[in-house]
């Protein structure tokens, strides 16, 4: 399945998604004074542009504009920016839902090219690839989609279990691990996750494994002690390979919408985040947080999840993005 088929089929199945927002922008009755076109009837049963209802660009139409992207989680600066940037020389001018969607559509895809990039593989064996990230955002399912896809490529992956203070993450990873067929080295409940992933570095490097990926807890309460004990495991590894780990992963949940910029402020300060998965973006209408943290941080989006099968880890396509994210079709 193409990438864009399955981020339209799966990604924001919700009803009030950014495509159904701007056709109700236009078509809805507008603030007094505002002026829409009614589409004529053959426009009504073949659906032709020409034919779209149409509203005028003002102020009152910028202003839903800014608030609903606003809504769509794009963060209030992205909002206004990219508002501004779709009015500026359309004013006055009577636009057509489809005109608003690919304007839209272009405007994040220009925002979201640069920060499209896969997770860079380097020449060091193993490359260590640290996965961070608070408590259910998809971690583990996120490790064992990247284990699987690594595989398939031909790589030799191992994976830590660096959340040692939960059973039950443990017993996850594993499962994922079978699904994966690639190792996971475990230790006991409540042990220090940095002996853990000094144990992993030695099989690694002693099995000739090409990637070394490494979860970690992610219990936020304590920011102090979850600081402690990434720069623990970080100084552990780099006592193996002083230029480890080679990558530091944060996995956010897409369905929590701004909070995820949050995180992201969050784990910038615990760890030297390199680059972002975006988890469950199939089944939430707040995609758009995408766009906000490209904005705002720059770091780039490795893949986004869009789903619980091990296959459901997409690399990340900006325009297939924008496109998916504003409703239009191929
Ligand atoms: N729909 C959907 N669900 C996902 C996706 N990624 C993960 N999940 C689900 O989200 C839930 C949490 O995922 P985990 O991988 O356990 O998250 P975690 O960050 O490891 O959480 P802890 O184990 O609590 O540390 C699980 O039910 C996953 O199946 C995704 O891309 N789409």
């Amino acid at each position: 399945m193409s990438f864009f088929k399955k981020l339209k089929d799966r990604m924001f199945r919700s009803s009030d998604k950014i495509g159904a927002s701007l056709d109700a922008l236009i078509e809805e009755a507008p603030a007094a004074g505002a002026e829409v076109a009614k589409p004529g009837l053959l426009g009504r049963i073949i659906g032709r542009e020409a034919d779209e209802p149409r509203r005028v660009m003002d102020d009152a139409m910028l202003e839903n504009l800014e608030e609903l992207l606003i809504q769509a989680d794009m963060g209030v600066d992205t909002a206004l920016r990219v508002a501004a940037n779709i009015a500026e020389g359309r004013m006055g001018r009577r636009i057509s839902t489809t005109e608003l969607k690919r304007a839209l559509a272009d405007e994040v895809a220009r925002i979201m090219a640069p920060v499209a990039r896969p997770m860079p593989l380097y020449p060091k064996r193993p490359q260590v690839v640290l996965v961070v990230g608070v408590n259910g955002s998809g971690k583990t399912t996120t490790i064992g989609k990247l284990a699987s896809q690594f595989r398939a490529a031909g790589k030799q992956v191992v994976i830590a279990a660096g959340d040692t203070f939960r059973a039950a993450a443990v017993e996850q990873l594993q499962v994922w691990g079978q699904r994966a067929g690639v190792p996971v080295l475990t230790a006991p409940e409540g042990s220090d996750p940095a002996s853990l992933a000094f144990d992993a570095m030695t099989r690694a490097q002693e099995t000739g494994a090409d990637l070394l990926l490494i979860d970690t807890a992610g219990r936020l309460q304590n920011r102090a002690d979850l600081m402690e004990e990434l720069a623990k495991i970080v100084r552990v590894i780099r006592k193996k390979d002083e230029t480890a780990p080679h990558n530091t992963l944060l996995v956010l949940d897409a369905t929590t919408g701004q909070n995820a910029v949050n995180q992201v402020e969050t784990f910038r300060k615990l760890a030297d985040v390199s680059g972002l998965i975006m988890t469950k973006l199939d089944g939430t209408a707040k995609g758009g947080v995408l766009v906000s943290l490209a904005d705002k941080f720059g770091l780039p989006i490795h893949a986004i999840g869009l789903g619980e099968q091990i296959d459901d880890l997409a690399p990340f396509d900006p325009e297939d993005f924008a496109r998916a994210l504003v409703g239009l079709g191929d």
